[in-house]
């Protein structure tokens, strides 16, 4: 799959911008703080109908403007497919080859893409709330389903939480409405988590060889789900509700002193092992660093094994930081199979080869120029 064309407008510091790209490497070459990472952020925000560095969408509208307009040319199965996201401070709306699409979850996964950028060192060191947001994004990538059902559980968990306050400050003292919002959380809770460990399965089948690969065979990494309610894998839907629920019994009062749920995925996390070391802990910047890189090349194989095509990949500030090792393994992982985008203020530290054979545009003040 591949964008061919990409449209801004009111964009962050775009003005107005049409620019069409090629299927290979595409290099976006530019001073500090000219936009480089808004047009990678804008093709993100394309696929995903959300930034990956800000949750407020008001950020992504150029200041003093109403809304902001994001449109694309996207091949993908050898169909060309136009997408369209504006953005204003009422919400946003979403259009699929000029239809309006009711719900994102219906949008997102038309176009899909993996960001790489500096932060997502964070995955592994940084807190559960990254690493829960990794994998949710990325399963909403290819399961539609999924996306639905997450919504469906802030609803009932943002109502489940309201009640408990009610609780705590004895504003209620009935507790049915309790019981009816947790059997609907559980069971709502029980999909969610069946569908990350099924994700964390395939993950790891992809990243262990990965990661072997980059370490030079010297290390083999582990992930594990980490859930708040000791649930497994082997449980079928029915017994997974029964367990989460047994657990919701069990901290009842602990929820209503607090006012507050206490268990289920928002409180999930993952955890990466290297030789059985938790890298979190125990590893070294070099390891957690190989286990991000290795993650999401991962995350690449794993969308092609799902959906037939190979996403886009966004490598923004990150493919000079590598060392030459790890560049070339990542280099080599792509090689002329995934449209990628890379975002640097010098060629210095990138691949010559590479260089040679990718389109090069350079970025001054929001505006672009072809360079070839
Ligand atoms: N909503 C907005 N409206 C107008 N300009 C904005 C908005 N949000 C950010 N900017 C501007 O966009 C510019 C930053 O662009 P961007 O983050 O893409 O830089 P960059 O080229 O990737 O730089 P670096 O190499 O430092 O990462 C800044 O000048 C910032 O002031």
């Amino acid at each position: 799959m591949f964008i061919k064309e990409l449209t801004l407008k009111n964009y962050r510091n775009y003005d107005e911008l049409d620019i069409h790209f090629e299927n290979k490497v595409n290099v976006i070459l530019g001073e500090n703080a000219q936009g480089k990472t808004n047009v990678m952020e804008a093709i993100y925000v394309l696929a995903m109908a959300k930034s990956h560095r800000t949750s407020n969408d008001k950020e992504l509208i150029r200041w003093d403007q109403e809304y902001a307009k994001i449109e694309g040319r996207v091949e993908k199965y050898n169909t060309s497919s136009s997408l369209q996201l504006v953005i204003s401070k009422k919400g946003k709306k979403a259009k699929l080859n000029f239809l309006e699409q009711q719900k994102l979850s219906q949008y997102v996964g038309a176009m899909n893409v993996i960001m790489f950028a500096p932060e997502d060192l964070n995955l592994v060191k940084g807190s559960p709330q990254v690493r829960r947001r990794f994998i949710d994004m990325e399963i909403g990538q290819v399961s539609p389903i999924y996306l639905h059902d997450l919504s469906r559980y802030q609803k009932v968990l943002q109502q489940r939480n309201h009640y408990l306050k009610l609780l705590q400050i004895r504003k209620q003292t009935d507790q049915a409405m309790l019981d009816v919002l947790t059997i609907q959380l559980c069971e709502v809770a029980a999909k969610i988590i069946k569908k990350r460990l099924q994700f964390i399965n395939q993950l790891q089948k992809w990243a262990e060889p990965i990661h072997s690969g980059i370490s030079r065979g010297l290390e083999s990494l582990t992930i594990q789900y980490k859930p708040s309610v000791e649930v497994s894998e082997d449980q079928d839907m029915s017994k997974m509700i029964e367990v989460l629920h047994l657990k919701f019994d069990k901290i009842r009062e602990k929820e209503i002193d607090r006012g507050v749920t206490l268990a289920g995925p928002h409180r999930d996390d993952l955890e990466f092992f290297v030789n059985q070391r938790d890298v979190q802990t125990y590893g070294s910047q070099g390891q957690q660093r190989t286990t991000a890189l290795s993650l999401k090349l991962a995350e690449i194989e794993l969308i092609h094994a799902e959906i037939g095509e190979y996403p886009i990949l966004l490598l923004d500030d990150v493919l000079s930081e590598l060392d030459d090792y790890r560049q070339s393994h990542l280099l080599n992982t792509i090689q002329g199979k995934v449209q990628t985008f890379v975002t640097t203020t010098s060629v210095e530290g990138i691949d010559h080869q590479t260089l040679n054979e990718a389109a090069t545009f350079h970025i001054e003040a929001g505006k672009l120029a072809v360079d070839k």
